[in-house]
């Protein structure tokens, strides 16, 4: 039975993101300079690079990927979808779902044109930038559903959601830091989305360091679990992960737009005892 503290600031953190807005929150953070292309140091190139070596390096593989927190963005499984013939990205708010399904169904019905981010991840596979519209068919061929989630629940998906034999891969980018009201929570979090992965499986996991808000919208300021290396590194290893590698970005000063006080953003790639 979790504490009457954690029941009330897992309830508090859900407050929080009834104001989130989807594409404000794609404006702060899938926009130059934070998504800029042409340079070596913008986050998105970044970010996409860790999860493209990740995901082609070798020993990824299997059936099923399933995206936790996906929020408004796919950016997350622009390499997975070529590596899974099985993905699932999930949310806790409708509003984020919807968006994604708007991309899904119309691709000029998102927030946001995904365009560079397909060519720009074609460019990592050695592939011509041309080829984009080929990866976003092999994403709409693979992506299968859009459903909800709760990191905070023992069962974050419902069970119809999840085959038996679980996920074979999960990926999470800046969640759960993002909706724990503390380090503990956080780690709880952690082993609940393992639950959902076979032994083996692997975890592409993407977070803040050091941070602890960020806007969601326009006035809607989300506290976040302050984190730092080892904190990241001890809450794996606590929840039944091997850390394989962490690779961390320390952000310039010119990418620290008023949006949050992030100072970092942590790549870790795990595999599941
Ligand atoms: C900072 S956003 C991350 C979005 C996206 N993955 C990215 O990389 O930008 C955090 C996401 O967590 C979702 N969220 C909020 N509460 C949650 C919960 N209890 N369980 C899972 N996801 C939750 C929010 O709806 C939001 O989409
Ligand atoms: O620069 N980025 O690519 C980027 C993308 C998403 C987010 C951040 C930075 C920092 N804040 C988190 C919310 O905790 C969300």
């Amino acid at each position: 039975m979790e504490e009457k503290g954690t029941e009330n600031g897992v309830a508090a953190m859900a407050a929080c993101y009834q104001g989130f807005d989807p594409a404000a929150y794609l404006q702060y953070n899938y926009t130059p300079p934070r998504a800029d292309f042409e340079r070596k140091d913008s986050i998105v190139p970044w970010k996409l690079a860790c999860l493209h070596r990740a995901f082609t390096e070798g020993d990824v593989n299997g059936e099923l990927l399933v995206d936790i927190g996906s929020g408004p963005t796919l950016y997350q499984v622009l390499s997975g979808c070529e590596v899974f013939n099985k993905v699932l990205l999930t949310d806790y708010l409708e509003v984020n779902r919807r968006e994604l399904r708007g991309w899904f169904q119309d691709e000029g019905a998102s927030s946001l044109d995904w365009t560079p981010y397909l060519q720009h991840v074609c460019k990592l596979e050695g592939r011509r930038p041309s080829a984009w519209t080929e990866k976003a068919a092999k994403l709409r061929q693979v992506v299968k559903d859009i459903v909800p989630v709760d990191v905070h629940r023992p069962q974050p998906l419902s069970l119809d959601d999840l085959p038996s034999a679980g996920a074979d891969c999960l990926v999470s980018c800046f969640c759960l830091e993002s909706v724990s009201p503390d380090l503990a929570a956080f780690t709880r979090a952690l082993g609940h989305i393992g639950r959902l992965l076979r032994a083996g499986g692997h975890l592409l996991l993407i977070g803040a360091l050091g941070e602890s808000y960020y806007f969601g919208g326009p006035g809607v300021k989300i506290p976040v679990v302050p984190l730092n290396e080892a904190q990241v590194c001890a809450s794996l290893k606590e929840s039944g992960y091997t850390l394989i590698r962490l690779e961390v970005y320390t952000l310039p000063q010119d990418m620290r737009v008023g949006v949050d006080d992030v100072s970092g953003v942590f790549f870790a790639k795990a595999v599941k005892e």
